[in-house]
């Protein structure tokens, strides 16, 4: 669908000379909710605006069901970026005009006829949950209600896929959740393929099927939202994963555990991650059950990812050294990550 191929891109030169992308490389699939995580000023504004060519890419290749953006004469470049609609930070609504006005304005530009305009206004305004605010004008609506009147414009021209810049940074915890759903409706009920930037790691746990992350103009990171999130590798991800689920041991509880341990060279305590149907499963009763080991739960959080829950637990197995080891080898068997924790490098 969308494929981005070794982009970089360069700004000003000798002195002022900064390179935001270093040779982008990203692949989204039809119909999936892609996001790309970074901190300020790690290039993710440049990328997506070299998507639709908002900006030009200094080199490499910007392919939209194979066709290379960039090799189009300009009639067909308009044409095609009619097929990438994008929603803003701050929204960019005409505060002059109303609603129903913003809506239509890609449609008049484009030259529809009224009537054609006026149905699919209406259809757009009811598909967001507007169609009582079409005469209101955006000072009259609050942060989410105008990032709907966005997405209503963004989706007049019938686009394949959605960019979506910062699109809930300006919103409170609430509106930003409304907004994702509508977001999760966009890409389920039209089939629109969607790339979100953002530097919020709830919104790619809420809604992303695939994740990237960008640091320094390179995507240094990327997968499916499942795995990244389980087995971070990069630190830059560990820290954006550790924002909504933290799996470090409080200083507490490692104090008591080091001192406990003090004595003893033995490392029983484990990093346990359960996904999707494992998460269900009663894995510490029935360790308990089955073997004469005492289980601790020491740590732990659960959250779900897409509907899926997703726990991170840190377990203390007490027992003889060898009970412990068939316990052990017991949960290595089961649909979940074990690792081994060091208290004494924690
Ligand atoms: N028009 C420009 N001219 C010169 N440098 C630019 C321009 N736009 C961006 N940059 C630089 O390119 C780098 C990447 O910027 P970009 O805005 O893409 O990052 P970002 O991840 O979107 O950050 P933010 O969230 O703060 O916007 C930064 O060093 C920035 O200063």
């Amino acid at each position: 669908m969308l494929v981005l191929k070794d982009i970089h891109k360069v700004y000003g030169k000798d002195k002022k000379r900064v390179e935001a992308l270093k040779g982008i490389n990203l692949e989204v699939g039809k119909g999936e909710i892609f996001g790309v995580i970074g901190f300020s000023g790690a290039g993710k504004s440049t990328l997506i605006r070299c998507v639709n060519l908002l900006e030009r890419p200094t080199s490499g290749q910007v392919l939209i069901n194979n066709v290379d953006m960039q090799k189009l004469p300009p009639r067909h470049l308009r044409k095609e970026r009619k097929k990438i609609g994008m929603i803003f930070q701050q929204f960019n609504l005409l505060n002059a005009k109303t609603v129903f006005k913003n809506v239509a304005m890609p449609l008049i530009i484009d030259g529809r006829p009224k009537q054609e305009i006026e149905k699919k206004v209406n259809e757009l305004l009811s598909f967001v949950g507007l169609s009582d605010k079409a005469k209101q004008y955006p000072e009259q609506l609050s942060g989410g209600q105008k990032q709907r009147v966005g997405i209503a414009r963004a989706l007049a021209t019938d686009p394949h896929i959605l960019l979506c810049d910062e699109a809930t940074s300006a919103l409170d915890p609430d509106t930003t959740q409304s907004i994702l759903e509508l977001l999760k409706k966009v890409r389920n009920e039209l089939g629109i393929t969607i790339l979100i930037i953002t530097h919020e790691m709830n919104v790619i746990r809420d809604i992303c099927d695939k994740v990237a992350v960008i640091d320094g103009g390179v995507i240094v990171e990327q997968g499916s939202v499942l795995d990244v999130f389980s087995e971070p590798k990069k630190e830059i991800t560990k820290n954006f994963v550790r924002t909504i689920l933290n799996d470090e041991i409080p200083p507490t509880i490692k104090t008591f555990i080091k001192t406990k341990h003090q004595h003893s060279d033995s490392h029983y305590m484990y990093r346990v991650l359960f996904k999707g149907a494992s998460a269900n499963n009663p894995l510490l009763s029935n360790i308990a059950k089955q073997f004469p080991v005492d289980v601790n739960v020491i740590h732990g959080t659960i959250t779900e990812l897409q509907g899926i829950p997703f726990g991170n637990l840190i377990i203390e197995l007490q027992g003889k050294p060898e009970d412990i080891k068939q316990a052990l080898a017991f949960i290595k068997q089961q649909e979940v990550i074990v690792k081994e924790v060091d208290i004494h490098a924690t």
